[in-house]
Order: C-alpha cells, then sequence, then structure tokens
C-alpha cells in the first residue's frame, strides 16, 4: 500500500479515499503462472492508459510498478497467483472534485487464485443475455478499466438470479459487447468471430492472447458485430478473460450452441492458452 507492505489483517484505507467513495480510480486483474507474472507489460500498459484518460496521476514509473507488482508475488510466496492492482484518485474530503485530492492511492493484493470449478471448463456453461445495456463510450468508456463495475455488478446479478454463471451485455445499438468480466468469441465454419473493442468492451489481454495463438494454428479471426442471432447459430462460443482463461459456453439465451458441448477449436485455444500461460510471464524468483 503506497510502497509500504501491509499484512491482510492489517491492510486499510481511508473512508474519504475517493476510490472507495466514489470508484475514482482504476485497476488490473493479472495472474501469475508457476512464479512468472502473465503479460505484465500489458497490464500495466493498460493501467497506465486507463489513469491517462481520467487524469489520474500514478506516482510510480511503469518500471516501478512493474517491480512492486513481482514483489508482492515474492513476499506472499505465491507460484501461482491472482494480483489486484488499484490506482485511486487517493483521500479527499466529501465534494467529488478530483483536485481535492493530492496523493493517489495505489494498492497491490497477491492472493491465492480462485478459479471456477473445472466442470465449467469440462461440460462448458450456459448463460444468458440481459436487458442492462454495456456503458456507452462516450458517457464512460468500457476501455478504461475503472473502478466503476456497476454496470458489471448488474449484470452479475441479473446471471445470478437467473441461477446462470455469466451474462451478456450488448451495446446501445443491440450488438453482443462482453460478459460481466469476459471477453466472447464465437466460431462459425472455422472463422472466429469477436467483437471489435469500438463496439464498447474492456480490450481483454485473454482476448488479444488467443487472436494471436488462433492466427498462429492457421485460423482466420475477424473482428466484427454480431448480434444475439449470431451466437445462437454459431457452431462454438467461448469466454476469455484473466480468471476464466477460455471456457466454453454450450447454452445461450436457451439455444444448444453446437452440439451443446465445449467445441474443438475452444478446447484446442484453451489447451494452447495454458500451454502458452505457463512458459512465458517475469520471472518472480530469479
Ligand atoms: C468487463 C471486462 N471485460 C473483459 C475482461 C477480460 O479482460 P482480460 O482478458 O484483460 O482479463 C475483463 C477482466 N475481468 C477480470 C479480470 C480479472 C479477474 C476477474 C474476476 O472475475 O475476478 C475478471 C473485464 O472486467
Amino acid at each position: 500500500m503506497n510502497g509500504e507492505y501491509k499484512r491482510k489483517e492489517e491492510a486499510f484505507i481511508s473512508v474519504f479515499d475517493h476510490g472507495f467513495l466514489y470508484g475514482d480510480g482504476v485497476f488490473e486483474g493479472i495472474r501469475a503462472y508457476d512464479g512468472k507474472v502473465f503479460k505484465l507489460k500489458e497490464h500495466i500498459d493498460r493501467l497506465y492508459d486507463s489513469a491517462k484518460s481520467i487524469l489520474l496521476t500514478i506516482p510510480y514509473s511503469k518500471e516501478e510498478m512493474s517491480r512492486l507488482v513481482c514483489d508482492t508475488v515474492r513476499r506472499n510466496r505465491l507460484q501461482d497467483a491472482y494480483i489486484r492492482l488499484v490506482v485511486s484518485r487517493g483521500v479527499g474530503d466529501l465534494g467529488l472534485d478530483p483536485k481535492k485530492c493530492s496523493q493517489s492511492s495505489v494498492i497491490i493484493i497477491a492472493d491465492q487464485v480462485r478459479l471456477f470449478p473445472n466442470e465449467f471448463y469440462e461440460k462448458g456453461i450456459s448463460i444468458i443475455t440481459v436487458p442492462t445495456r454495456r456503458n456507452i463510450p462516450d458517457a464512460l468508456d468500457p476501455k478504461i478499466k475503472s473502478l466503476n463495475y456497476l454496470n458489471n455488478i448488474l449484470v452479475k446479478i441479473e446471471a445470478n438470479l437467473a441461477g446462470v454463471s455469466e451474462a451478456l451485455m450488448l451495446n446501445s445499438e443491440g450488438y453482443v459487447a462482453e460478459g460481466s468480466g469476459d471477453n466472447i468469441f464465437i466460431v462459425k465454419n472455422n472463422v472466429l468471430y469477436t467483437p471489435p473493442s469500438y463496439i464498447g468492451a474492456l480490450e481483454g489481454i485473454t482476448r488479444a492472447t488467443i487472436m494471436d495463438l488462433a492466427r498462429q494454428k492457421g485460423y482466420e479471426v475477424k473482428e466484427q458485430p454480431f448480434t444475439r442471432h449470431d451466437v445462437y447459430v454459431a457452431d462454438e462460443v467461448f469466454l476469455t478473460g484473466t480468471a476464466a482463461e477460455v471456457i466454453g459456453v454450450v447454452k445461450v439465451d436457451g439455444r444448444t450452441i453446437g452440439d451443446g458441448v465445449p467445441g474443438k477449436v475452444t478446447k484446442e485455444l484453451k489447451e494452447e492458452f495454458a500451454q502458452y500461460a505457463r512458459q512465458e510471464g517475469v520471472p518472480v524468483y530469479e
């Protein structure tokens, strides 16, 4: 926390922190595999882009921040880790004006990874689309990974109420945007499609990695808008995210996708990703 290491039980922020009061801040969710931080540069770059976009100053260079992330994993003696990196506007008085905050808060948490049950990956998951739309880019750009996650949480609540583990948001024009915490791919006739980021979605790092891996395997990958209809009639559907990695979707709004089990391309890319994620990364212990 702001350069000092605190035990979990002593790690507190002020009730006047504008990250807490107004969601005024940005964050990243990063994973370490076998003692190596995966896609650290990409996550740090996205964090600093998000901060710049809301005129939030991060009081460390990217190199210092990268070192602090690795230090935090090391001090927690973790090999496989989930890292939450948060930068808020910091402590100010009760007005929302950012000028009231003199120093941003920087918090780095390294914890055990909590994964979806293995069964979700083997059998695939059932999801729904929900009425809650993705934030429109000219209100709050979904490319900014900000602490404002209520749009996503409302979608998660709708998924919970429907008894499913994830839900898809459309954008204001009715095109599929993304899940509450993951990006979406559909496969049709061996071609992969994913919404372009201008649709109103986070530019996922897992999404970008899967696009590269798929192309290296010879698949055509197209970034183009698609509708719920395209999802329903797809041969395969899968979601990507730092936590989920690659997870097959076998039912959407009651429509069975393909044969009702995770498809060939989904399984191939999940395996490819798992191997790649364990080879790559910034070593923490060397
Ligand atoms: C809205 C949204 N869209 C897509 C993604 C996937 O992006 P990455 O491939 O860069 O992770 C995210 C990221 N979502 C995310 C990241 C880390 C943890 C968790 C969690 O559910 O605990 C969720 C996200 O929050």
